[in-house]
This record gives C-alpha cells, structure tokens and sequence, in this order.
C-alpha cells in the first residue's frame, strides 16, 4: 500500500506528470481529428438546407448532383475511416505505464478512511475539508463534487454510512453549483443519499430521497422497488409506536423500549482522551507544571563536559524528559535515505487465520537499521548512551518510521506483558524508550501520554525519553502512549528501545513498585473545557 507512508506518495507525481503528458498528446491529436469531422460535418449540413430550399433544381445541377454523391461515397469513406482511427487510438490508448506506480483502491479506501480519522479527531467540518481548508488555513484547491463523490462513495464501500453521508451531501450541493459533465448523474448521487440513510436506520429520509429520485427518472428500477419496502417498513413502526401508546406492550416490544444506560466502555474512555491530547486540549496541572524545569545534562556521561545536551521535563513521576538538538540534519538525512527502501507496513497476526495482516492501529511504515551497516548510526547508539547513562548491549536496532495520510498509532506500551512472547527474553524488557523526532509536523501527530495527560509536539532533532519499567522490573502502566494522526505534513520519527539486560550495576533493580494507588496521589489532568 502507498497511503501508509508519505514517502511512497511521492512517485505519484512522475506517474501523475506521465499521465499530463499523455493525456495532453491525446487531446491535440483527437482535436485535430474531431476539427475534420466538424469540418466535414458543416458541408453536409450547409449543402442539405441548399438541397432542401429547392430539391429538383439542386439536384438537376450536374455539379451538384456529383457533390452529394461524392459525399455519400468516398467523402464517407474518408470520415468513416477517421472515425476508425479515432477509436482504434482510443482502444490502443494507455495511460497505464508498467515502469511507473500506481496507487490501488485499497489506497483510494486507505486515504478515505485517514481523511475520516482525521475529520473526527481533529472535529474537522466536511465543508471545511470540502473548500480544502484544514482548520481555518487554505490547504488545497476546493474538492469538486466528483471528488466528493469518490470519498462519500469509497466510504460507502467501507459501511462508513455516516461518513459517506455527509461526503455525498456535499457531492450534490457541488454538483448542482458546478454544472459540469460528469460520468455519474444527480441521480446517482441521490441513491447514495437515499440508501445511506436506510442504512443508518433513517427510513422517512430514505424515502424522501428515493421519491426525489423518481421525480427525476420514474421508471428507476431499484428506486420504485424501494418505495413500498419503505413504506411498509415505516408503517409497521407507526403501528407499534400507536400500540406502544396504548400500553398494548407485549414481550419483545417491552425489551425494545428498556434503555440500556450510556456507559463508555474503557477503550472509548480512552479514545476520549487520546483524541482531546491529540487536539492539544488537555493542560497539566500545576502541581506538575510547577516541577517542570530544563537545564544542561553534563552529569549522565564523561562526553557530555565536552557537548552538554539541553534537556526539558515535561513530566516528573514518571519522568518524560526531552532532549533538544540530538540529530543533525546530515544524520536526519542519512537515516531516512538508509531507511526507505526497507520500508514494510507495521503487521499484525490474525487470530482467526494465523496470518500476518496490516494493522489498523499503526498506520506507518518502519525499517530497522543495524549499528554496524553505518558508522553514523552507530554514533546515533553512542549519543543515547551518553545522555540516557544506559548501556546499549542490550538496545534494538535503531527503527525509522513514516507516517502516512492521516498516520497515527494508537495508545499502547512499549514494553511486553506478561503474555506476549518477546517478555522473558534473555535481554528481559524494554525497560528505556527513547523517540527521535525527524521532522516537525505542520499540524497533528503529537506524540501524547494518555494516563498522564500529556502532550508533547515534535520537534525536529529533539528525542523524547522515558523508563517504561519501574525497578522491579514490572512495566510502568503510567508511560501508556500513543501517536496522533498527521493532519498535515510527513512525520519521521525513529525509536531506540533499550532493554534491561547490560544495566544490572548502571540501574539496579530493587522491589520498589510504585503501585496504581499510590500514583492516583498525583492530580489527574483538567481538560480544558472543564474549567
Ligand atoms: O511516533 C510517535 O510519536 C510514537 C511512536 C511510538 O510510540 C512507537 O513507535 O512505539
Ligand atoms: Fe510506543
């Protein structure tokens, strides 16, 4: 897939100029030829309304007589033959190329479901989205309404009705203010709307539209078999609404009218809050912001006297620490190019079918660099040993990851739990993470700490740096994280995940494990909103 990365959009725009091309010598020869049928067309039309005004007298001139017979023969021929090459240009016409990518419908429903992400996490408006506008700032030319159409319709083939409701909403009003040809109708767009809205459960609003629909066209086939079913369907719950009235309640319809109570389930809970850290609507509180400081690290390592390192808490207890102008741009760069062409999209096992399937929840792509293949990225790996105090014996290769349309990664730990396999390992857990940012992100794409409250903003060669375990080893449920998705720009970012074994005498264990109710001493975040 291309739309998990932004750095495999990019040959889009050498398929996309090689389809300008084509398409340009195309226009210019069908032009030229469509200029020869007109011209043809023209005499035939000019020569009957002479033959017309005056049929025996046109026809008993001799020069005449002769034109319109050269017309229908080898005039014709010539018409009728350029007609053939027209179409054999068009059957042999590609703008398919095999040396060039393109992008699949899987990318097309890849890209529409990002844009959806992104429209519910950011509260982004359609009709924003639709002027190409993303929070008030002018981003793209204003989609037309085909474009809306291929959205509400690739969404509608997702069963996102919701979505591609209001996508097809938008369609029609564009359609109707454009007034240009298109390959679907107002019609087309109206079944949309129409069956959307059954779908959704609306069955007086599918209606509506499916009888605006034969007001355009009443034999429409599948529009007048829907009518009765609509109408059936509305009566039927008229009647048990009248009987509801009544008080002439059976069983099933007594278990109908029970409502269950409005309670969110923990992961929507924790969607709440992944989504409001993402639009950065979450303050720390001031117990916390009052221990916040930043100075330069010179203790952690002998190098460090030499090149000290700025570093800033962005919360204590657990400490989240950043660290400011750890990468260069030459080594950004290096990384990057190193890492691309090695680039998978993040897998997942099915547990129905064992296989490896793409995960919903990371949509990124990442490759793994060994500190031996680059002397740059073995400086990278000395850098963290220098400004984390901890030994790299133990570290993963260095992971580069980008993120793609609408990209994100939602709230997980970093460390293994019990029951997955990678915890146990000869070199035990992840017990350290630290996150090199590679890019600033225009707008989105924090990287946030949902059981903190915390939200922190990339910033081009700053890493961000936590302990995922606490000393006795146990994981750290407090350091649970997540990405945000990218509203606009590419996000680079690479992870060094360092592991307990080589820290035995650097970071010894102990049975401290600062349990749950202990950490609730610390305030819990105030929204915004609250306040
Ligand atoms: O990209 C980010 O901001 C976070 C990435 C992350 O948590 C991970 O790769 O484990
Ligand atoms: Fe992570």
């Amino acid at each position: 897939e291309l739309f998990t990365a932004i750095s495999d959009v990019e040959p889009l725009l050498e398929t996309h100029k090689r389809i300008i091309d084509d398409l340009d010598e195309y226009i210019l020869k069908e032009e030229e030829r469509l200029n020869v049928l007109k011209r043809h067309l023209n005499i035939y039309k000019r020569e009957h309304e002479i033959a017309m005004e005056d049929i025996p007298n046109y026809l008993g001139n001799p020069i005449n007589a002769f034109t319109l017979i050269k017309r229908l023969t080898s005039d014709l021929d010539h018409i009728e033959h350029s007609i053939e090459i027209g179409t054999d240009y068009i059957k042999n016409l590609t703008v398919n190329h095999a040396d060039v990518k393109y992008p699949t419908l899987e990318d097309l429903a890849g890209a529409a479901q990002a844009l959806t992400r992104l429209q519910e996490t950011y509260y982004l408006e359609v009709s924003e989205l639709a002027e190409g506008r993303l929070n008030g700032v002018n981003y793209s030319a204003p989609m037309s309404a085909g474009d809306c159409y291929e959205l509400g319709k690739a969404l509608y083939n997702e069963k996102d009705y919701t979505n591609a409701l209001a996508w097809m909403k938008e369609a029609m009003r564009k359609y109707k203010e454009e007034n240009q040809p298109y390959l679907f109708k107002e019609i087309d767009i109206m079944e949309y709307i129409g069956f959307a809205h059954y779908l959704l459960g609306d069955v007086k609003s599918a209606l509506e539209w499916t009888k605006k629909m034969l007001s355009l066209d009443p034999k429409h086939v599948r529009a007048r078999g829907n009518v009765p079913h609509y109408n059936k369907i509305i009566s039927e719950d008229e009647e048990k609404l009248r009987r509801r009235r009544r008080g002439d309640t059976g069983n099933e319809l007594e278990e109908e009218t029970t409502q269950k109570p409005a309670t969110l389930t923990p992961y929507a809970k924790e969607r709440k809050v992944y989504e409001k850290l993402c639009r950065g609507e979450v303050d720390l509180p001031q117990e916390i912001t009052k221990t916040l400081t930043c100075r330069y690290l010179t203790e952690a390592h002998p190098f460090l006297r030499l090149a000290a390192v700025k570093m800033e808490y962005m919360y204590r207890n657990p400490d989240i620490v950043v660290f400011y102008d750890v990468l260069s741009d030459q080594e950004i760069d290096h990384i990057k190019r190193m890492a691309k062409p090695r680039f998978k999209r993040a897998t997942v096992h099915d547990p129905k079918t064992g296989e490896l399937v793409p995960a919903h929840y990371r949509i990124s792509k990442s490759g793994w660099l060994k500190d031996e293949e680059s002397s740059i990225v073995a400086r990278v790996s000395r850098r963290v040993a220098h400004f984390t105090g901890l030994s790299m014996t133990s570290a993963e290769e260095l992971q580069v990851v980008n993120y793609g349309i609408g990209g994100h990664y939602e709230p997980h730990f970093d460390f293994a739990r019990k029951q997955e396999t990678a915890f146990g390992k000869a070199n035990g857990n992840r017990i350290a993470t630290v996150l090199f940012y590679m890019s600033n992100v225009a707008q989105g794409g924090a990287t946030v700490f949902t059981e903190l409250g915390l939200s922190v903003f990339p910033v081009r060669g700053a890493a961000v740096y936590w302990l995922n375990l606490h000393p006795s080893g146990e994981g750290d449920l407090a350091t649970r994280h997540a990405a945000c998705p990218v509203l606009t720009g590419s996000k680079w970012v690479c992870n060094k995940w360092i592991h307990q074994g080589g820290q035995e005498l650097i970071h010894p264990c102990n049975l401290e494990y600062q349990p749950e109710s202990m950490r609730r001493k610390i305030p819990r975040p105030i929204p915004k909103s609250s306040r």
